[in-house]
């Protein structure tokens, strides 16, 4: 084990939380929301990393800070102030054209309402993030279905959301989300509608897959039974971070 990530080594405000071989770095990190004309603080100052194909966690109360920091890292938001460091690159200066095209080519993501187009079928959802790219109809159809088979769900492909299970469905979000091949799977409450079995199920999925495509995870959840051990925990508190390195 390297010393050099004990938890003491992340004290609260620290600007040095850096994780083996990140590949995002953000630096005090503050988020205001504007409500009726007053500024209310959700984040103030955060600072922390997520490690190459490593787990990282999220965990803190109920309105402490998780999504919108989430959404800043997953460049759906913008800080209002502080820095995000992705794969050497300020992202936090990108036009909102320029973020969009990054996410598209490095970050997938898993939500708890799965997100699904109803109206498709469960490989068309899977080969929905692979239009835009330039792939042959015959490229985009194989890449879906060895996803699609890495989930357990080849058996399932012409079937619509609507017609599989709540975990299943959480499985064809996952496949959907990696499909592209993210730098950074990002899963907001992935297991919230799930029950225990299932969400243990999910995440082993998700630290599978991130084992075998060196995918960095990055989950938000309330529940710190599903934290492995060699991950890496943020924890926030009133939007102020302390991050541990688990193992
Ligand atoms: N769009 C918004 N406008 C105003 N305030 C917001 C908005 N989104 C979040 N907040 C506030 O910012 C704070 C942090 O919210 P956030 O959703 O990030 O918390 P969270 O830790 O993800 O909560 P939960 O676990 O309940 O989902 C809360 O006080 C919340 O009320």
């Amino acid at each position: 084990m390297n010393t050099a990530y004990t938890p003491q080594a992340f004290e609260e405000g620290s600007t040095a939380l850096l994780a083996p071989d990140p590949v995002v770095r953000f630096e005090n990190i503050s988020r205001n929301y504007k409500m009726d004309h007053v500024e209310v603080p959700a984040l103030q100052g955060v600072s922390g990393s997520i490690a190459r194909a490593r787990s990282t966690f999220i965990t803190g109360p109920s309105g402490s800070g998780k999504s919108t920091l989430l959404n800043i890292l997953g460049l759906l938001d913008r800080a209002t102030s502080g820095t995000v460091d992705f794969l050497g690159e300020d992202v936090t200066q990108l036009s909102d054209r320029a973020a969009a095209d990054f996410r598209s080519r490095h970050i997938g993501f898993v939500f708890q309402s799965f997100n699904l187009i109803p109206v498709l079928s469960v490989r068309e959802n899977v080969e929905f993030p692979l239009l835009n790219q330039k792939m042959s109809a015959a490229a985009r159809r194989e890449r879906s279905m060895e996803y699609l088979e890495a989930v357990g769900l080849g058996d399932m492909v012409d079937r619509r959301p609507g017609e599989i299970s709540g975990g299943q469905r959480q499985r064809v979000a996952i496949a959907r989300a990696l499909v592209s091949r993210p730098t950074l799977l990002i899963a907001d409450e992935p297991t919230a509608n799930l029950d225990s079995k299932t969400s243990r199920d999910i995440v082993a999925l998700m630290e599978r897959m991130q084992r075998e495509h060196a995918t960095s995870v990055l989950i938000c959840t309330h529940d710190t039974d599903l934290i492995s051990p060699t991950s890496t925990v943020i924890n926030i508190i009133d939007g102020k971070t302390r991050q541990e390195q688990a193992q």
